[in-house]
């Protein structure tokens, strides 16, 4: 790895230097080839081992915790910062710089009551599930690789402790902001330097003055509600929208007890200490807002409020856009840009709305029919439109509400003139296997029992291909066992 250090050289009084603590008998995991190349890393190697898991110090490498806050289930903590994600600096890749970060490193000043360290079970969901995101399309962090050990920790019981090798284009949340905002009382020198050297690493094609900072909010709106467009597509639950989760570039960020849905559920809660479903499954596009709406109070020292909220007010029209973007994709309307003849605006805006109601109406009959999201929507390869009997029916209770949703739907698709190709399109939106809890929670149990990283090195090649059709791994597309079912995660991790 060769690394650069802006942040670390630029931004004095952001952070801690903090070395990480190794952990013993380190050992690989798991490791994703896609994610090494991204830092012109290729195969793992017994040295790296040892520098990953803290044992060696890695050559260039700086080590800090950044400081920020944030707002966590809508009350605003003061000071939160890395208390277990140690940074080594920015690993310079054939495409641009990746941090570099040990999450589960050990303490740091910003641990408070906790122990700095993350545990296997909790370590190996992120591995997974940064890897299977990023191969969704979903923008996301990374992860190089997860390193187990025998160190133990102690959560409910004792447990072993891993570290996620995390790499992010940028580890900067909204929450850092708030951080320089409330604290600094009003000075904004440091808010400043802070929203310049964002720009300056991660927008470069703007300015650091009035203009610059006008347009950079809006494009962090714009990049927010296109990530949450995404989790709405794929069925992904994040389960802890706090504002210090919320990365600057729009980048899914910190995966604790989130989850992919089975069943089709607006009010799906993933995280069994939201008690309110404040971060329920349906309730994840208005959060983006109101934490939007968090960082754009830092900013009325920089950036007119008429201005942020004007950025704000296109939120939602941004979000719903890629929403149907996306949606249109899975169940093969064409797209506005394709019709033959070009529609104006008002069309457009009535297409919209015609065709959020038959998303809107398709997810009511799985969650009322109580279907599979991913498998129902995979249906759609295997469907030719023009026929009048379509597979999904079989599955309904509910028969006529979903004849009349078809009729309308066949009305929308129209005639299709290569039906494979067609289909071809719809298993190219639609995945065939996502990360189901049950999954990784199978993968985690071989690990905890036996040691065996098998099932999770399975499950990471499988999801490396999830639109592909994988034979002999018909099972992994399966809804969950009864075991399975509803697995809620806590935030013990
Ligand atoms: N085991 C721990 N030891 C010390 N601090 C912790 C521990 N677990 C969480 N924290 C801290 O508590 C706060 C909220 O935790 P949260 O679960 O959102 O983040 P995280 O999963 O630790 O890390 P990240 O947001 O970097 O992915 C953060 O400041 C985090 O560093
Ligand atoms: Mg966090």
């Amino acid at each position: 790895m060769q690394f650069k250090q802006d942040f670390f050289e630029q931004l004095e009084g952001f952070y801690s230097q903090v070395y990480p603590l190794p952990i013993s008998n380190p050992h690989w995991l798991g490791w994703s080839d896609d994610a090494a190349q991204l830092i012109g890393l290729e195969k793992p190697n017994a040295e790296l081992l040892m520098q990953l898991s803290a044992n060696y110090a890695a050559p260039g490498a700086s080590y800090y915790a950044q400081v920020y806050s944030g707002h966590q289930f809508g009350g605003y903590t003061p000071r939160l910062g890395d208390g277990r994600s140690i940074i080594l600096g920015e690993a310079i890749g054939p495409n641009g710089a990746w941090d570099v970060a040990l999450k589960g490193g050990g303490p740091t000043p910003y641990s408070r009551q906790g122990d700095g360290r993350a545990v296997m079970r909790s370590a190996v969901r992120e591995f997974l599930v940064s890897e299977a995101l990023a191969a969704l399309n979903v923008p996301t962090s990374r992860a190089l690789a997860v390193i187990g050990s025998d160190l133990p920790v102690w959560r409910e019981s004792q447990e072993t402790a891993a570290i996620t090798v995390r790499l992010a284009k940028s580890h900067i949340r909204f929450g850092h902001f708030e951080y320089f905002f409330h604290s600094e009382q009003g000075d904004a020198a440091k808010l400043t330097q802070l929203v310049n050297f964002t720009i300056q690493q991660h927008f470069p094609h703007l300015s650091t003055d009035a203009a610059g900072y006008k347009q950079w909010f809006y494009e962090v709106v714009q990049s927010t509600a296109k990530m949450i467009a995404h989790w709405q597509s794929v069925g992904f639950a994040h389960g802890v929208m706090n504002t210090d989760n919320m990365s600057i570039l729009g980048d899914t960020f910190d995966f604790g007890p989130f989850a992919f849905l089975d069943t089709f559920k607006e009010g799906f809660i993933c995280n069994h200490s939201d008690h309110e479903g404040r971060y329920a499954f349906g309730q994840q596009p208005g959060i983006g807002l109101w934490n939007l709406k968090r960082l754009a109070q830092t900013l009325t020292p920089i950036i007119e409020s008429d201005d942020l909220i004007a950025a704000l007010n296109t939120y939602q029209f941004e979000l719903v856009q890629q929403y149907l973007l996306l949606m249109r994709a899975k169940l093969g309307f064409s797209q506005p840009n394709q019709s033959p003849n070009a529609i104006n605006a008002e069309e457009q805006a009535d297409l919209g709305n015609k065709d959020l109601q038959l998303v809107g109406q398709l997810t009511g009959l799985l969650e009322t029919n109580q279907l599979d999201y991913t498998n129902s929507l995979r249906r759609f390869g295997q469907l030719d439109p023009s026929s009048a009997h379509s597979s999904l029916r079989d599955d309904m209770v509910d028969l006529a509400g979903f004849d009349t949703w078809y009729q309308a739907y066949q009305s929308r698709v129209g005639e299709v003139a290569d039906v494979n190709a067609w289909q071809c399109e719809r298993n190219s939106a639609n995945p065939k296997y996502i990360l189901r809890n049950y999954l990784a929670q199978e993968a985690i149990i071989a690990i905890e029992e036996n040691g065996d990283n098998s099932k999770l090195l399975q499950l990471q090649q499988l999801l490396q291909r999830p639109f592909d059709e994988q034979s002999e791994m018909e099972d992994f597309a399966k809804r969950p066992p009864q075991w399975g079912q509803g697995l809620i995660m806590s935030c013990s991790s």
